[in-house]
């Protein structure tokens, strides 16, 4: 099922545990800021919703997306948090650059998921175009942000 049949911000909080006493790490690239502050904004909002206190939910941001590996390591390493979430917005430009971030970070991320005993989750954009990317941030298509912290708080059930 491709995004276009899936609204990326619908939830069913009783499927959801009570956040009031997580700490959640948001890992925020500054590339595409628009976006990326529109995914942090959707994984915030959920996140109150389900109880999470605003002093108990840390931004850090970081360069670009490739950084987010390198800033999400640093988080889990505080071992403060019940999951970070890598939030990025890759958009293909001229080159094969695109190609080279989406894979490492695509890749990165999934080590540190091997790596450490708290969820890396994977919020990351890989878009072809600008269009696309506002669609998936609070757009038409909803908002991928939201689908993170959706699944932050699964995967921190699954793992108490
Ligand atoms: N083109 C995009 C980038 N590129 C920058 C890299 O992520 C990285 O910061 C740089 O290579 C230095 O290590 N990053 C994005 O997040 N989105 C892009 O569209
Ligand atoms: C993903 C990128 O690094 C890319 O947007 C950079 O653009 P370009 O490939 O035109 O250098």
């Amino acid at each position: 099922m491709a995004t276009a049949n899936k609204n990326l911000s619908e939830y069913n909080k009783a499927d959801l545990i009570d956040a009031t006493e997580l700490k959640i790490g948001l890992v925020v690239s500054e590339w595409n800021d628009k976006v990326t502050n529109g995914l942090f904004q959707g994984a915030y909002d959920v996140l109150i919703d389900c109880g999470a206190k605003p002093e108990n939910i840390v931004r850090w941001n970081v360069p670009g997306s490739f950084e987010l590996i390198f800033g999400s390591k640093k988080m889990h390493q505080l071992e403060e948090f019940d999951a970070v979430i890598a939030i990025g917005c890759v958009i293909q430009g001229e080159t094969k650059h695109f190609d080279f971030v989406c894979e490492g970070v695509t890749q990165g991320i999934k080590d540190l998921n091997l790596i450490y005993d708290v969820p890396t989750i994977f919020c990351v954009l890989t878009d072809n175009n600008e269009q696309q990317s506002i669609d998936r941030s609070g757009g038409i298509h909803g908002n991928k942000g939201t689908e993170a912290a959706v699944a932050a708080l699964k995967m921190i059930a699954l793992n108490k």
